[in-house]
């Protein structure tokens, strides 16, 4: 059962703010006068993952970048992860004392390379007035898959790990952190994670093809991860993941130094508790990210009783209609103070 806005406030357990329901679904409102700097919030990620171009030079536990040299600390054989000192190396072994994730990131990475199989191909004609039931139908089809795969011996059942493409590899490697965490129980972030907001139809009816793309990582990581993760690996508990982290994971972007350098985009990692912060063009909060480690911080001074918003864009004087385009990328329109009155003074300049 999704937690109660209570059960939230309590374990997020903030001087300064509360979460509180909005006109935006949930928000956070502070409790009391805030000065400008103030860290308001900090947040560790829960589960991230690397895309396969970065894999070896952006370092699996602290995301820092090496410039571009293959990072010199390995862990496993053939295709290992890559961590950029003995610290972090040392942190993740620590934490993964069985090699539970250890393994099954190894797995995804070997079956990722050596696809056993070619993806199943979905022969599906789009009813947009029945997509609902489709989808439910597809997600039918794979508890029948399962039954199957459940009768056969161990390895047989390699037989059927279906191939993978980039997107689905980093959705794998993210889903099997999760799983992961799950399994420990220890993070606290793990409070929040179900709690996170799902925009799981939306997606799917904006990119219809992601419904194959979904069974197909369903069915890779429910054969690759180890065995002691295997009974969370639910079609219930993916789809959630999946649909939910669209709207809710943070990008790990690389730091430039200075403004002209270009960002790149090394990856994404879920700060649960972070989630609760809405949108605004004109936010009162900046985020900034240490390691593994996300730092919310008011930019001027804040009264009490006001929403506290980060920016989700990188925006600088972009005009509202590009804004307002952008933002629905993640399935809302922007009703920030900002946006609503450039709005306005557009309709009236019309
Ligand atoms: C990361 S969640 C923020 C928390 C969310 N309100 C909740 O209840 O879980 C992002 C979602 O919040 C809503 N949202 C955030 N900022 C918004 C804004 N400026 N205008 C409209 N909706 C917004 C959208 O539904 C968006 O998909």
């Amino acid at each position: 059962m999704k937690p109660t806005i209570d059960e939230i406030n309590r374990d997020i357990n903030s001087p300064w703010y509360e979460v509180c329901h909005t006109a935006t679904g949930r928000g956070c409102i502070s409790k009391c006068e805030i000065p400008k700097d103030t860290v308001i919030h900090i947040s560790k990620a829960l589960s991230s993952a690397i895309s396969r171009p970065f894999k070896k030079e952006v370092c699996s536990s602290c995301f820092k970048f090496s410039g571009g040299k293959t990072i010199k600390f390995r862990l496993g054989g053939q295709h290992p992860l890559y961590f950029c000192s003995e610290q972090c190396l040392s942190a993740f072994t620590a934490d993964d004392i069985d090699q539970i994730y250890l393994n099954s990131l190894l797995n995804v990475e070997s079956f990722y390379n050596n696809g056993l199989r070619k993806p199943d191909e979905l022969e599906l004609t789009i009813n947009e007035d029945k997509f609902e039931e489709q989808i439910i139908e597809e997600w039918k089809k794979i508890s029948e898959w399962e039954e199957k795969i459940d009768k056969m011996k161990p390895s047989k059942r390699l037989n059927n790990i279906p191939k993978i493409g980039e997107s689905e590899y980093i959705e794998a490697k993210y889903i099997v952190g999760i799983l992961f965490q799950m399994y420990k129980g220890k993070h606290h972030e793990l409070k929040f994670f179900e709690s996170l907001q799902s925009n799981e139809l939306d997606k799917l009816k904006r990119y219809p093809q992601l419904l194959q793309s979904y069974t197909n990582i369903y069915k890779f990581v429910r054969l690759t991860v180890h065995t002691e993760l295997q009974p969370l690996v639910t079609s219930e508990l993916i789809r959630t993941i999946l649909g939910t982290n669209l709207t809710n994971a943070f990008g790990i972007w690389s730091q430039p130094v200075d403004d002209a350098e270009e960002k790149d985009y090394f990856g994404f990692a879920i700060f649960p508790s972070a989630s609760f912060f809405n949108h605004s063009c004109y936010p009162n909060l900046i985020k900034t990210r240490e390691g593994d480690t996300l730092y919310f911080r008011t930019l001027r001074d804040v009264d009490p009783n006001t929403e506290l918003f980060i920016s989700y864009g990188n925006y600088s004087n972009e005009n509202v209609q590009i804004r307002q385009e952008q933002l629905r990328e993640w399935f809302f329109d922007c009703s920030c103070t900002k946006c609503i009155s450039e709005l306005g003074m557009d309709i009236k300049c019309k």
